[in-house]
């Protein structure tokens, strides 16, 4: 008993120090989790910190995000080699793993905290016009702070991948990566063993509790004509309920999935709290031969024998890559980094999700997700002891639809716009969306104000393939000192008119039979910048998207993988850094063009993938194993 307190104390204290005290409900939650199911506190489960590090590995991989715990993973699985996973953050805290808490992560201590310089087309609802770019810094990086939602993309964007120069990386050569990952626990769905497989580290399942409101999206897109499908099947355009990387209801983030049930090997080091600040590479032979890192205040230099992986994310991998002399050469110079190689890729093609953040219809029944209503200790209980209740509510996002504006090639399956659909809206948890999203006071009060607490849906009208472009910048060669973000979101007059029709889409869906049932009607207020425009034209949608404008978090792009032909490439397509040897770049960032959908799946093949690539490189042939596509 004394020791159960003892934990419960212990995982409040770091729950507190991670979110602060905006919840009465916590000590509730962490009693009744600790009385049901005392063994998720075990710290024997968890990865291990490592005191004190080696001279010397084979493969440095720095970052344990979504790629780079996969990659420590499934390198370590080869006995004879040495792997280092370095990670500037901490270990997952358990309030991280109640799925309706995961607003609360961001602008924590979790959270890189990154915001872009103020953009004049687009974040104008946002403090200073400045975009958030929230980035997990912990154990399992952003997929510790993610909303869980498991989509793979179109099979197209791969065969893209592929056709732009990228031999291996088509549909039909990814798709045994995906499946390699995965657990399926849907039975449905795992019978289709085309598309799905069981037994992998990563536990995908379907929402264990979900509002009425879910099923109703699933029939109002029937209504509007399209099928309820499996969007990560055979085809993509329809409605489906979102499925999450979650396991018994709680965050299965990359962390977990891949590195708790390896922790005890050998040959892997982990070290937390382990900040790089740059990729020694050898001026003369351009071999990467270490990394240098700041851990207790100190400063440290660790050797690869083999190879130095980035999978520090899409700022982190870009930024290490400049500060170590890989970049554009004139950046480079003027801030005073001696240029290794000049890529002037580096930190360009920055792509990422948006969504208009302002779509919210109010319904008549209770039947929406309202935090404070839902935090009890009924639901408390429920969580703790059947992994199920509203508290596995990913934030109410329920059902995904992936539909065509009149831009898109409805015959291609190929969808332009991606629904997320919500039981909640911007006003459901009235302090911390505002927050997370960085929205003004401002303008949530003349927004939302009059129906915070009510219940509502929202609809995320999400473009998939935008074609504007942004790019990052050093602000110096200091290492600690945050890059320069400029996403240019809404800079391509065609991204804004897909926005805008995907705008008109949404609204369609409150039209429906399904919606109308719950008394749906749009929250038409009009938006503080934009009362100018007449109310339902074309300039004013187009206003609209341009001021709540919702990252969806997909940054992606900015070490892009490409033939040698290509002077923007800064990966070939086994992930290799041009000009320089031993290093390679495996994460979000080696994405040539985004894929069709949310993101974090494609990392995971991208790690998987990579695994195998860099197998195939030092092992002789016998000993690999390549995954069936069976
Ligand atoms: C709030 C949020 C919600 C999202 N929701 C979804 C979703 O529902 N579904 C989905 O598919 N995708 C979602 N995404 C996107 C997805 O989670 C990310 O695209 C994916 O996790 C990126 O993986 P990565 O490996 O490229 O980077 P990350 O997972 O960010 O990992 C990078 C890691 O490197 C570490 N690092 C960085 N620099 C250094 C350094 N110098 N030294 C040491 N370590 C370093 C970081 O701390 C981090 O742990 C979301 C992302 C966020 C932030």
């Amino acid at each position: 008993m004394a020791v159960a307190l003892g934990v419960v104390t212990a995982a409040l204290k770091t729950a507190v120090s991670v979110i602060g005290f905006k919840l009465w409900f916590l000590p509730t939650l962490f009693a009744t989790l600790a009385y049901y199911n005392y063994d998720i506190f075990d710290p024997e489960s968890r990865p291990i910190n490592v005191r004190t590090l080696r001279p010397e590995y084979d493969f440095i991989i720095v970052g344990a995000g979504s790629a780079g715990s996969v990659l420590a993973s499934r390198l370590s699985e080869v006995p004879g080699w040495s792997v280092l996973l370095l990670e500037a953050g901490g270990d997952e805290p358990e309030i991280a793993d109640v799925p309706i808490l995961s607003l609360y992560l961001h602008k924590s201590r979790l959270d890189w905290g990154y915001r872009s310089q103020p953009q004049p087309g687009a974040c104008q609802a946002m403090e200073d016009q400045r975009c958030i770019w929230t980035r997990g810094k912990v154990m399992g990086g952003s997929s510790v702070l993610n909303t869980m939602l498991y989509i793979r993309g179109n099979r197209r964007d791969f065969d893209q991948w592929e056709s732009l120069g990228n031999p291996g990386w088509g549909y039909e050569d990814v798709l045994p990566y995906f499946k390699k990952s995965q657990d399926q626990r849907n039975p449905y769905l795992a019978r289709n063993t085309r598309y799905h497989a069981t037994g992998g580290y990563l536990t995908v399942q379907d929402a264990p509790w979900g509002t009425p409101l879910g099923p109703a999206f699933i029939q109002a897109g029937v209504e509007m004509g399209y099928d309820h499908i499996d969007v990560n099947g055979a085809n993509q355009t329809g409605f489906a309920f979102f499925q999450y990387t979650m396991r018994r209801g709680s965050r299965c983030s990359t962390s977990k999935a891949f590195l708790r049930p390896v922790r005890l090997r050998k040959n892997l080091d982990i070290a937390m709290l382990s900040h790089v600040t740059k990729v020694l590479v050898h001026p003369k032979t351009r071999r990467a031969y270490g990394v240098e890192l700041v851990r207790n205040r100190a400063t440290h230099t660790v050797l690869a024998k083999k190879e130095v992986i980035l999978s520090a994310g899409t700022v982190n991998s870009a930024q290490l890559l400049m500060l170590s002399g890989v970049g554009p050469a004139k950046h480079l110079q003027e801030m005073g980094i001696p240029v290794v190689q000049d890529s002037p890729g580096v930190g360009q093609n920055v792509m990422d999700h948006i969504a208009a953040g302002a779509v919210a219809f109010l319904v008549d029944p209770p039947v929406s997700l309202i935090v404070d209503r839902v935090m009890n200790l009924n639901t408390a209980l429920k969580y703790a002891y059947e992994g199920s209740g509203p508290l596995t509510s990913s934030v109410g996002i329920e059902v995904v639809a992936f539909v065509n504006t009149k831009y898109a090639n409805a015959s291609d399956d190929w969808p332009d716009i991606e629904f997320m659909m919500m039981a909640s809206s911007t006003s459901s948890d009235a302090r911390q969306t505002r927050h997370a999203h960085g929205i003004t006071q401002k303008f949530y009060d003349e927004v939302f104000g009059n129906i915070t607490g009510r219940d509502v849906f929202g609809i995320f009208p999400m473009i998939l393939r935008p074609k504007s472009r942004g790019y990052l910048k050093l602000r110096s060669k200091n290492p600690m000192e945050y890059p320069l973000i400029f996403p240019n979101y809404l800079t391509h007059p065609n991204d804004v008119a897909v926005m805008r029709e995907g705008v008109k889409t949404a609204l369609a869906v409150g039209e429906t039979t399904a919606m109308r049932r719950f008394g749906a009607r749009f929250h038409r207020v009009k938006l503080p910048n934009c009362r100018h425009l007449p109310d339902f034209t074309d300039e004013y949608w187009e206003c609209f998207v341009r001021q709540y404008t919702l990252t969806i978090y997909h940054m992606s792009g900015s070490v892009k993988m490409g033939p040698a032909s290509d002077p923007s490439a800064v990966v070939d397509p086994e992930l290799r850094v041009y000009g320089v040897t031993g290093l390679r770049v495996v994460d979000a960032s080696i994405m040539p063009t985004i894929t069709n959908g949310n993101i974090n799946a494609p990392v995971i093949m991208i790690a998987e993938k990579a695994a195998d690539l860099i197998k195939a490189a030092w092992l002789p042939p016998a000993s690999r194993q390549r995954p069936s596509a069976s």
